[in-house]
């Protein structure tokens, strides 16, 4: 069975909202005890003031500029995201719903404070930013050598492929490196595992420091290393070579010196040279170098298509 209610035991204090009216002037005519009791508006502060006071200064432009013409036309306006200012000055933003009467040229508005709206928003974007950032971390882990930071095999063929692919029509000069640890193995078992791991990542340094940054630089695997230089030519790789051979016998590692054997091929990059080609072709030299006798760079050539 329904209650009744008499009308005049309740008045529009007892909302949970801004019940406010104004006149064509915008002036207020009209505000409920809501007001005072959230925002600290007595009556007396606001009656006759112009409705201007009670918004920020971007609500007002938004008012003048938007409300207005809108209300004029449509009569109302639903769910408007206004910033109201408390009589102490503080930012509240507000939902506000809002209806021409043209008869009495008055507008009826009611406002609903959104402060936990606008936290759940803010909280929202919180959220997406750090999920952004979390994929930004997985795509660089995705990317990378887990022990030294550089590129990982797949990466580094990603970026192979790029560069071969853009530079197809112009024949430009790349060179492939591929470097390997001399005696790796000795490092491991005379000094342990750990202290393998610590020469592989000093030797990365070297390998960022010595390259250019649009070099590619990545572990292949193990204690094997690649690096591409786009727009390359052999003699320019040798000399690059001789800086790395430099640098890393420069190294202060336990287990050191360290020394290493490096196959170079470069080519001009064509329809048919693939990352696969390159690597053949530097494997093939490197293979040479280790045979040489190590601690030596080899260009591949002809000679090498036999191994
Ligand atoms: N510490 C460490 N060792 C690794 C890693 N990956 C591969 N190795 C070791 O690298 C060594 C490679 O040894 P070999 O392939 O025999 O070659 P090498 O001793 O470097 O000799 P040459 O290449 O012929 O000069 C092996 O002992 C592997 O266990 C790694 O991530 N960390």
């Amino acid at each position: 069975m329904s209650r009744v209610i008499m009308s005049n035991a309740f008045t529009q204090d007892d909302f949970l909202c801004g019940c406010l009216v104004t006149d064509s002037e915008r002036k207020i005519v009209y505000v409920n005890g809501y007001f005072e009791r959230e925002w600290g508006w007595t009556s007396a502060l606001l009656l006759g003031k112009n409705s201007d006071s009670l918004f920020t200064r971007s609500s007002c432009i938004f008012y003048e500029s938007y409300i207005v013409p809108v209300l004029s036309i449509q009569k109302r306006f639903d769910e408007i995201q206004l910033a109201l200012l408390s009589a102490k000055g503080e930012r509240i933003p507000v939902i506000a719903n809002a209806r021409l009467n043209n008869e009495q040229d008055l507008t009826f508005w009611s406002l609903f404070s959104a402060t936990k709206r606008d936290r759940l928003y803010e909280e929202l974007v919180e959220a997406r930013n750090a999920l952004h950032e979390q994929s930004l971390a997985l795509k660089a882990l995705s990317i990378t050598d887990e022990l030294t930071g550089l590129l990982n095999r797949r990466e580094i063929k990603h970026r192979a492929d790029v560069i071969l692919n853009l530079a197809k029509r112009t024949l430009k000069p790349m060179s492939l490196l591929m470097m390997d640890v001399d005696h790796f193995k000795r490092i491991n078992d005379n000094h342990g595992h750990q202290q393998g791991d610590e020469v592989l990542q000093a030797l990365s340094q070297v390998l960022q420091q010595v390259a250019r940054d649009s070099d590619i630089v990545g572990r292949f695997g193990g204690e094997e290393f690649v690096l591409i230089l786009p727009n390359t030519d052999a003699a320019c790789a040798q000399v690059f070579c001789q800086r790395l051979h430099k640098g890393i016998s420069a190294m202060q590692v336990t287990g050191g010196p360290i020394t290493v054997s490096i196959g170079i091929s470069s080519e001009l990059i064509g329809q048919k040279t693939t990352f696969e080609y390159f690597v053949r072709l530097a494997d093939a030299a490197l293979y040479r170098a280790k045979l040489a006798g190590r601690n030596r760079s080899v260009l591949y050539s002809e000679h090498d298509s036999g191994q």
